[in-house]
């Protein structure tokens, strides 16, 4: 290692250890971390299933970087590329449109076997597998209900969908010895003020009951549901709102996913973790950025991450949070927007360990609010970046940017090599 990444690193062990932090022991905790990095950022959320299917549901990607993965080879090639970037062993998680497969399968039909070149390849990476159900980008879609729609055989299909999906979920823990987390959710909701709120919840609560009757082992999958207030399309309404699916997850032990990007401008999800803790046995975060609406930019070390980080250390919540990310940026390299998030969001962590939480709860005790507010600021500016330095250094990743050099050589070498057509834009879809 560079000697002045070591005596950098040292200098600010021992500035924290005047604290009673310890830097190895948060180092170490941190290494234990799993983010699940999600596969659409590489590109743009199109899967291989139906590759020239519109985005619906809702969600929208702008850009037309070039280089968007348009096989399932071509994007673990980028994966690989990016989770060298990384530091730490991690996960990936897949939709279901992202089968690996030359059958023609539909989305209710689809079995392990058509993941079984992910599994082999997760093996050899050593990394875990997250799943969803894919309920959007499909003509029985195409009218923006699918759990609770009215028609009873598209409601059984979006069913035997999010079944399937769960058994593959639990083909993918019992294989990589990794519990999978199978994330349901779904762009249900009307644009304009609808006149039965009542009915689409029932169904959709009746949909999931059935989606969820077979027990699976806990071990190999555990289900989550995902809320949001509104998409594109769906401003009016979603029946899958966030009270929806606290009710639905307290009440049949599911996790309860929270998308930083699904809720009111002003509401942050950092704030909701300790609450819903004490109700449930695990939660799923999608770490994303809403920008205005639920944008998904690529996470940078904003308030909100580093907040997320400190609930997560201070609640003593890591053993019990699935974390999750959930953006898709194409007017940018995609390889670089997973390496930047991702970094961001381990980063965060760390500096969330290197917290002196006690002082702070102490002074907070005492009711010493001004030492409170003095020890959070003066440790925004303390050397965790030596910290960081130190832990890329030592798990052989590039220090600081220099990981760019290699995704700039890397987008000259393949990912402009690659066909146009991958890098069209993908347009904003509206349920009219
Ligand atoms: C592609 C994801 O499943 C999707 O982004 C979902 O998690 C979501 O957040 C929709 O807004
Ligand atoms: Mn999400």
């Amino acid at each position: 290692m560079d000697q002045t990444i070591r005596s950098n690193y040292e200098a600010a062990k021992a500035l924290y250890a005047k604290h009673g932090v310890d830097v190895d022991a948060a180092l170490e905790k941190l290494s234990q971390i799993k983010i699940s990095m999600h596969c659409w950022q590489g590109d743009d959320v199109r899967g291989f299933l139906n590759k020239d299917q519109a985005l619906t549901g809702g969600i929208s990607v702008t850009g037309n970087y070039p280089g968007a993965a348009g096989t399932p080879e071509e994007l673990r090639s980028d994966l690989e590329l990016a989770f060298s970037l990384i530091p730490g062993k991690h996960k990936l998680n897949l939709h279901a449109i992202y089968v690996d497969t030359d059958e023609k399968v539909e989305l209710d039909k689809i079995e392990p076997k058509h993941f079984q070149k992910w599994v082999d390849w997760a093996k050899e990476q050593g990394l875990g597998l997250d799943f969803n159900p894919t309920c959007f980008s499909h003509e029985k879609s195409k009218d923006g209900f699918t759990l609770s729609h009215p028609d009873p055989e598209i409601r059984q299909f979006w069913i035997d969908h999010c079944k399937a999906s769960r058994k593959i979920g639990a083909y993918f823990g019992e294989q990589l010895g990794q519990t999978c987390v199978t994330n349901v959710w779904i762009p249900d909701g009307f644009k304009d003020t609808p006149a039965d709120r009542l009915a689409p919840r029932k169904r959709l609560k009746e949909a999931l009951d059935q989606v969820f009757e077979e027990e699976l082992n806990p071990a190999h999958n555990l289900d989550a549901v995902e809320s949001k207030l509104f998409g594109l399309g769906s401003e009016a309404y979603v029946v899958g709102s966030h009270e929806f699916y606290m009710g639905y997850g307290i009440q049949n032990n599911k996790l309860i996913c929270l998308d930083a990007g699904h809720f009111h401008p002003t509401e942050v999800i950092s704030n909701k973790l300790s609450a819903i803790s004490l109700f449930t046995d695990g939660i799923l975060l999608h770490v994303s950025r809403p920008m205005r609406w639920d944008s998904d930019h690529v996470v940078t070390m904003d308030d909100e991450l580093i907040d997320i980080g400190r609930e997560l250390v201070r609640g003593d919540l890591l053993g019990k949070t699935h974390i999750g990310l959930d953006f898709f940026d194409a007017s940018i390299n995609r390889v670089a927007a997973w390496v930047i998030g991702t970094r961001n969001t381990i980063k965060a962590l760390m500096r969330a360990l290197l917290d002196p939480v006690e002082a702070l709860r102490q002074a907070e005790l005492e009711g010493d609010y001004t030492t409170r507010l003095a020890l959070t600021e003066e440790f925004k500016s303390y050397p965790f970046g030596a910290v960081w330095d130190y832990y890329c250094s030592k798990n052989g990743v590039p220090v600081r940017e220099e990981w760019l050099a290699e995704v700039k050589a890397y987008e000259q070498a393949v990912l402009l090599k690659r066909g146009e057509a991958a890098a069209a834009p993908v347009e904003a879809e509206t349920n009219v």
